[in-house]
């Protein structure tokens, strides 16, 4: 397979490399202006496909690069070189700002927003004298390089390639390593990511900045090529235009961003003199992939019966428990909460609850429905702000720090509707968790590749010796949605103990598993306490918590009304009255809500 994709990749290159030898000079041209929109389509699908940020002023930023290369060499006599290395710290400059609403908002917001900020780029392009106004700015001079001509397009071409191939091989790089699986986690899921200690602000600024980065360098070459620049070209038709590259190609594909980019341009040259209707095809089409085609032409192989894998054995192998001690080498902590508060609007979810766990012990919590227990794990996983009160590790006064930091702390969970990244594989979900690496890491993809692969081989390894020891080995390709519910519990089990806890939360573990599989599970959390991990588990399933916990808190409202050993709690007569008044035996000899 590897040899194929080299052969295919070879055989791609040398086309490329031989294309001007066939093309007159209007469609060298057409050639040209089609290598930028497929790097400005990279940079879109990295932001929006990989990341899931919805960036519309990509053009913008594309403006951005042409612009200030236009201005610094026309107006104050800088070379060319000096102008694009400018132009594209400029526009990482504007990228980060359009990021920053990201911070707040998503989705449509987060779409609206950038939209905003790239009509008010052509607004200021068409309004300002410094950029020329609706004239635009011309005479700027080609990049000089010793012994080329490089206002000749023929040459310049083999100049884009270049730029090209190295935004490709690093785009594809990116996907393919550690910082884009932890960017699919982050758009497939940005609370279970920032859970396993992804630093989910700090990634989507970043996307907003990769994207600009390949904006600057689109408009920069752009700028040397056509030696004119004006509102026209990045106008909101482009950039819908290049949405309907990343769309129609497949925005989750760095390919398939670069076949859209390809068609769409060459569709616009054909259409070139029934625009207006091309718009509206594009319109159309665009439309059609989203609703029967979301993963774009890229991924329509994938989508064809004999490309689809169908897990035929979707059973548990026999857990190799002893190995979990491999997993989880740090020591369990012990938990204070203290006088904890957390109000909704009005709603006193938490009220003043105050409990301390030994570490190495298991804690269940239970109470009925509403009575706070999720409430209270999503304080101390960091998903929610105490409204008062303290939360220690060790002594560590830890309330308010975030998700991810809690992460790094060694906080994992698990959550009550399984939260397993659904567009990666369960091989995939097992090693964002094991990446441990701190968000200034990222310098190495410059610095340091290398070390970005090595990492990546070692993560591999790891995460296929995690799912042997769940059982799980032989679904470490599959998505998590084409399993048996009782198989992603586990999976979400291993990815929590993957990231090496020191407090395990979790949240009804044995929800909708089967006799067999809440006992194997019991084993499972007796083998990860074994270890000295500290485990809080919230359960309705009071045959499970009776059988496993070391000491149980009950929740009422919001508050705790009993705390001790099993036997002695549930004898209590306002828990008696409270909650086990309403539980049920079930069918496994428990008892349920
Ligand atoms: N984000 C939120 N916004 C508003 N109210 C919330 C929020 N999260 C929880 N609540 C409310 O807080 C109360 C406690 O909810 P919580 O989910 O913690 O209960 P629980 O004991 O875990 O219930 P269950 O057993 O059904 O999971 C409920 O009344 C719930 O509606």
């Amino acid at each position: 397979m590897k040899r194929t994709a080299l052969v295919i990749t070879g055989l791609a290159a040398l086309l490329l490399l031989l294309l001007p030898y066939t093309l007159g000079p209007y469609a060298m041209h057409v050639a040209d202006v089609t290598v930028l929109f497929a790097l400005l389509a990279i940079g879109l699908g990295l932001a929006m496909g990989i990341a899931g940020q919805i960036n519309l002023a990509q053009v913008a930023f594309f403006g951005i690069g042409a612009y200030t290369v236009a201005i610094l060499t026309t107006e104050h006599g800088y070379g060319f070189w000096v102008s694009a290395v400018l132009g594209v710290l400029a526009t990482v400059l504007f990228g980060l700002v359009v990021g920053l609403p990201a911070l707040r908002v998503q989705s449509h917001y987060l779409g609206i927003v950038t939209l905003g900020l790239a009509l008010a780029f052509t607004s200021w392009v068409t309004n300002s004298s410094i950029t020329g106004g609706a004239e635009g700015i011309p005479g700027i001079p080609a990049p000089s390089f010793p012994g080329v001509d490089l206002y000749d397009q023929y040459l310049y071409y083999y100049l884009e390639i270049g730029v090209f191939a190295a935004g490709l091989a690093f785009a594809l790089f990116l996907v393919g390593t550690r910082l884009g699986r932890r960017m699919k986690a982050m758009r497939d899921d940005s609370i279970a990511a920032g859970c396993l200690g992804v630093n989910v602000p700090f990634l989507r600024l970043l996307a907003f900045g990769v994207a600009s980065v390949y904006g600057g360098v689109a408009g920069v070459l752009y700028a040397g090529l056509i030696h004119y620049v004006s509102p026209e070209s990045f106008s909101i038709a482009t950039m819908f235009l290049l949405l309907a590259m990343v769309i129609i190609g497949g925005r989750q594909s760095v390919w398939g961003c670069v076949i859209g980019a390809v068609v769409l341009a060459l569709i616009r040259e054909w259409l070139v003199d029934a625009a207006t209707y091309a718009q509206l095809g594009y319109g159309t089409v665009v439309v059609l992939a989203v609703v029967f085609a979301p993963t774009g032409l890229a991924g329509l192989p994938a989508r064809l019966p004999w490309f689809r894998s169908h897990p035929d054995r979707a059973t548990l192998r026999p857990l190799a428990l002893q190995t979990v001690d491999d997993a989880l080498s740090r020591p369990g902590a012990s938990v204070g909460i203290s006088e904890v508060s957390k109000n909704f609007r009005g709603l006193q979810a938490l009220d003043r609850v105050s409990l301390s766990v030994a570490p190495g012990s298991i804690r269940g919590v239970v109470g009925p429905n509403g009575s706070g227990k999720t409430t209270l794990l999503n304080v101390l996983s960091g998903l929610y702000v105490p409204s008062s009160g303290r939360f220690t590790m060790d002594d560590d006064d830890l309330t308010a720090s975030s998700a991810a930091r809690l992460s790094h702390r060694g906080v994992a969970r698990t959550f009550q509707n399984l939260r397993l990244f659904s567009a990666l594989t369960v091989q995939q979900n097992v090693m964002v968790a094991l990446d441990r690496s701190r968000s200034v890491s990222v310098m190495a993809y410059l610095l340091a590749p290398w070390r970005v692969l090595g990492d990546e081989r070692r993560l591999r390894r790891r995460s296929a010796e995690i799912l042997t020891e769940f059982g799980i080995a032989e679904y470490a390709q599959e998505r998590p949605s084409a399993l048996p519910y009782g198989i992603q519990r586990r999976v979400e089990l291993a990815r929590a103990i993957a990231g090496d806890p020191r407090v395990l939360l979790l949240d009804e573990p044995a929800a909708g598993l089967n006799g067999q599989e809440v006992s194997e599970l019991a084993s499972i959390v007796r083998a990860i306490r074994d270890t000295g991990v500290t485990v809080i588990l919230v359960e309705h399933n009071m045959g499970l918590v009776m059988s496993l916990c070391d000491q149980v808190t009950v929740m009422a409202q919001g508050t705790v009304i009993a705390d001790g050993p099993p036997a002695r709690v549930v004898t209590e007569p306002e828990v008696v009255e409270a909650y086990l008044g309403d539980l049920v035996p079930d069918p496994d000899g428990g008892l349920t809500t």
